[in-house]
């Protein structure tokens, strides 16, 4: 029987998971170098997990700093099969409300200044982005997060931007025009490369501010964000139990959305063209599909 592998990545507030059993660490290096800490391993019944906190224990690293591929690498090469990611996010509509939870499903991206391919001179690819989500991960997801306690959106457009300052007002309501529901400055390019990694990946967002278009409303600041994050993320953390519950004892057969064998339509670059260096560089991502 395939059993599952949850790659948890936590966000701001969420640097450690509790209530593992056979909990061990290990540091790793990956081609892509040092991943933001040191991975938490151990298993919920006979779901393994492998816990990975962004910005490092601490919070160490801004948005533009964490090594977004060292991580994916990391968790690819630790064997996971599905990668969950947990992140605050400031809300662009009145319905989102701070301490509502959202299953994102599509995003948008807005960053500037991160290494967000693994591919590059000497073999290219082009992966679909068309639907980031694994809708099955992101389904069960939200199951957990509702069985924690969570009022949930199921569905919701998430717009990545460099930070680490906030938006201006002016970018809030452009934000907003775009028919974008929330705001946060990490889950890309983490969802690419994880697509590029053939990884399922699903985010999980907890709304901790309304970002500041609200006009009777303080515009979001940090200390407004740890206050609702301390107030709800016992929730997150009860999700990711309830999901590894529910996955307990069943069996995990491939993603609904074919995102494991996605490279076989992605790779361009003809092989008497591939770089023998970048090709063993991208292994542990691509090594299904490139062979070897
Ligand atoms: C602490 S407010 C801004 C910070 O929070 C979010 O982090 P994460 O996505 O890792 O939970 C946001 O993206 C910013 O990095
Ligand atoms: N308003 C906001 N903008 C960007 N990232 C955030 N993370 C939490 N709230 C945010």
């Amino acid at each position: 029987m395939t059993k599952w592998t949850l790659g948890i990545i936590g966000g701001s507030g969420l640097y450690e998971l509790d209530g593992l059993e056979d909990r061990r660490e290990d540091r790793v290096v990956t081609a892509w170098g040092e991943p933001s800490d040191t991975l938490v391993r151990g298993r919920i019944g006979d779901v393994d997990l492998v816990f990975l906190p962004r910005h490092g224990k601490g919070h160490r690293l801004t948005p533009s700093a964490v090594p977004y591929r060292a991580n994916i690498a990391a968790l690819k090469a630790a064997g996971v099969t599905d990668v969950l990611s947990i992140s605050a996010c400031g809300s662009l509509k009145e319905d989102y409300v701070p301490g509502h939870f959202v299953a994102v499903d599509q995003f948008i991206d807005r960053t500037v200044a991160r290494e967000s391919t693994y591919f590059g001179p000497g073999m290219v690819a082009h992966v679909s982005m068309a639907r980031p989500v694994c809708s099955r991960l992101s389904a069960f997801a939200a199951q957990a997060a509702e069985s924690a306690g969570a009022t949930l959106h199921r569905g919701g457009t998430y717009l990545a931007m460099e930070g680490p300052q906030f938006s201006s007002l002016a970018e809030s309501r452009l934000y907003r025009q775009w028919g974008c529901d929330v705001i946060g400055m990490t889950a890309m390019p983490e969802a690419k490369l994880a697509r590029e990694a053939e990884l399922p990946y699903a985010t999980l967002a907890m709304v901790t501010d309304y970002d500041c278009w609200r006009s009777d409303t303080e515009a979001v600041s940090v200390t407004n964000v740890l206050e609702i994050m301390g107030r709800n993320s016992a929730i997150a953390r009860t999700a990711i139990v309830n999901l590894a519950r529910t996955l307990d004892g069943t069996e995990r057969t491939p993603s609904p959305d074919g995102i494991e064998t996605c490279l076989d339509f992605a790779l361009i670059t003809a092989p008497d063209a591939r770089d023998p260096v970048l090709l063993e560089k991208l292994q542990v991502i691509a090594g299904r599909a490139l062979g070897g």
